[in-house]
């Protein structure tokens, strides 16, 4: 890569862009807000269940001056949500201080791997068994959304609510291969341990991206 330009994606005013759609926020706390969503390629977490493998190699994302991508959100919504690929694996601060200073709500989808950068309105914490979050980040997170592969994920997913702050919503999702043995799992659980909520990747029951 030309020097200049890996100059740039170090600072994080350009970065490797995947894609970026305006659709509705499927997942947990804001399912059913319209919003803008960012996609930024790189993650070395490794889940084995990853719905975006294709994000994974950050050389196959082209690196894209940050302030098209600003405008582009701004003309569609007043939310956006920048995710990846793990978008930490980055410098957020300049993108998310542009998208700020268009006035529009900024919402990070993270596993917290990595140190937080950037100033976010709504921080959701996806924590993974490969790569688990930075202490830093349990506090900042408004909320914490465990995927549930297999059984033991319930107790894991405990020691995650334990660590995050009073206020964070807590929200169990089903790993969406294993959504028919799951489910029955996470309502019984839900129904006895109510501060938890189930969340649903509603997108991919109504088709949209
Ligand atoms: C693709 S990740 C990108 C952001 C970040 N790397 C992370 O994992 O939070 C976006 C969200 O999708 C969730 N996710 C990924 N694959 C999934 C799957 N197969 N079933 C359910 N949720 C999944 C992640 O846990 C995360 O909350
Ligand atoms: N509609 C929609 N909602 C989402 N919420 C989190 C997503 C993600 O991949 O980060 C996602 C996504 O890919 N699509
Ligand atoms: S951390 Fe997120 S993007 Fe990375 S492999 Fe896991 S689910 Fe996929
Ligand atoms: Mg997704």
């Amino acid at each position: 890569m030309d020097a200049a330009i890996k100059a740039q994606v170090e600072a994080g005013t350009m970065l490797p862009l995947m894609e970026e759609f305006y659709t509705i926020q499927g997942e947990g706390y804001h399912t059913g807000k319209a919003a803008y969503f960012i996609r930024i390629g790189g993650c070395d977490v490794g889940c084995h269940w990853c719905d975006v493998k294709e994000s994974w190699n950050a050389d196959l994302h082209p690196p894209t001056a940050i302030e098209q991508v600003v405008e582009n959100a701004a003309h569609y919504s007043n939310t956006v949500v920048i995710t990846g690929g793990e978008p930490l694996t980055w410098n957020m601060r300049p993108i998310t201080e542009a998208l700020k200073a268009k006035g529009l709500q900024v919402h990070i989808e993270t596993s917290g791997a990595y140190p937080l950068t950037g100033k976010w309105d709504w921080i959701c914490l996806s924590p993974k068994k490969t790569k688990p979050p930075v202490a830093e980040v349990y506090e900042q997170a408004h909320e914490l959304k465990v995927i549930v592969f297999n059984n033991h994920d319930f107790k894991w997913a405990e020691e995650h609510a334990a660590k995050v702050s009073p206020d964070c919503k807590l929200y169990l999702q089903p790993e969406w291969s294993k959504r028919e043995q799951m489910l029955p799992k996470i309502s019984e659980y839900v129904m006895a341990n109510p501060q938890w909520q189930i969340s649903l990747q509603t997108h991919k029951y109504i088709g949209i991206p």
